[in-house]
């Protein structure tokens, strides 16, 4: 099977095409994502990405994190997807639809010369309802509200991008304890689904910094549905307008919250190598 190693900011997929190519019958997904992206013994990543006929836009995509479990929606790899197809796939348009388990999002291309410079994405509106993010508890937006964990009390925002997503504000996100808090909180009770965590730091109006814990693959270096997150959290928290340049480990997303109450994220996507994987080298 043919792959390609793609990035968004350090955040890093092994993306698959399934147009021209089978996935192996009876091949199971999550020990195949497992096994794959592990650093050491696979060929590294935080999430598998596979490319897909849709029947209701112009491709599927489907996300598989690094420890196997299926998520909805992820920022960075629909990037790099659009930026492959137009490369790649034959898809020469500025725009494209792509499935998701969040809907359907349209990246647009920036283009510059024939070459991609960046992907704006139309990531839809945020929701906020309890119930959607999924959380437990009484009808509802969750906003600064008390979480207790081993004892501490956190003030946290949900926020679904169509994955789940947990909003903390710190003084500095360097002195958080990443490793430490990140997967008591990703596995917290009051989440059904698990979810993704998001450390922010206010900077000023239009600038935060953000460290991320994500749902299924650890610290990662950047999450696109979490900087949109961080900005709807950042809005209903009165720390910043609703266009904000997201400063996180592997680089900068810039996100606004639009008036049609839609999320819009501008970022880059790279393509750093391309492989086979044996066929024996996916039943794991
Ligand atoms: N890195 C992604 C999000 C990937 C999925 C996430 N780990 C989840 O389980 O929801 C992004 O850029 O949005």
């Amino acid at each position: 099977m043919r792959f390609y190693k793609v990035h968004g900011l350090g955040n890093d997929f092994i993306l698959v095409d399934l147009f021209n190519q089978e996935w192996p019958p009876g091949e199971d997904l999550p020990a195949a994502a497992r096994r794959l992206c592990h650093r050491q013994f696979g060929i590294g990543a935080d999430g598998l990405v596979l490319i897909q006929p849709s029947r209701q836009a112009d491709v599927h995509m489907r996300i598989i994190n690094a420890d196997g479990s299926e998520a909805e929606m992820c920022g960075n790899a629909i990037r790099c997807v659009a930026k492959y197809l137009y490369e790649r796939g034959g898809m020469h348009r500025e725009e494209i639809r792509v499935e998701t388990g969040a809907g359907v999002m349209i990246p647009r291309l920036l283009t510059e010369g024939g070459k991609v410079k960046a992907v704006r994405v139309d990531m839809g509106p945020p929701r906020l309802e309890r119930r959607e993010i999924p959380m437990i508890g009484p009808p509802g937006k969750v906003v600064n509200e008390p979480l207790v964990l081993d004892g501490q009390t956190f003030y946290i925002t949900a926020v679904s991008m169509g994955n789940p997503h947990c909003v903390l504000f710190v003084p500095d996100v360097e002195q958080v304890d990443l490793g430490g808090l990140g997967p008591g909180l990703e596995k917290h009770p009051f989440f059904p689904r698990k979810t993704n965590v998001e450390f922010v730091q206010v900077l000023n109006d239009g600038e935060v910094k953000v460290r991320v814990w994500e749902r299924g693959a650890g610290p990662t270096l950047a999450c696109g549905t979490g900087a949109c997150a961080t900005t709807v959290a950042c809005v209903l928290n009165n720390h910043t307008g609703r266009s904000v340049h997201v400063h996180l480990p592997g680089g900068t997303l810039f996100i606004e919250w639009a008036a049609d109450g839609h999320l819009y994220m501008t970022g880059p996507a790279e393509e750093v190598f391309c492989g086979e994987i044996p066929c024996e080298q996916t039943t794991c």
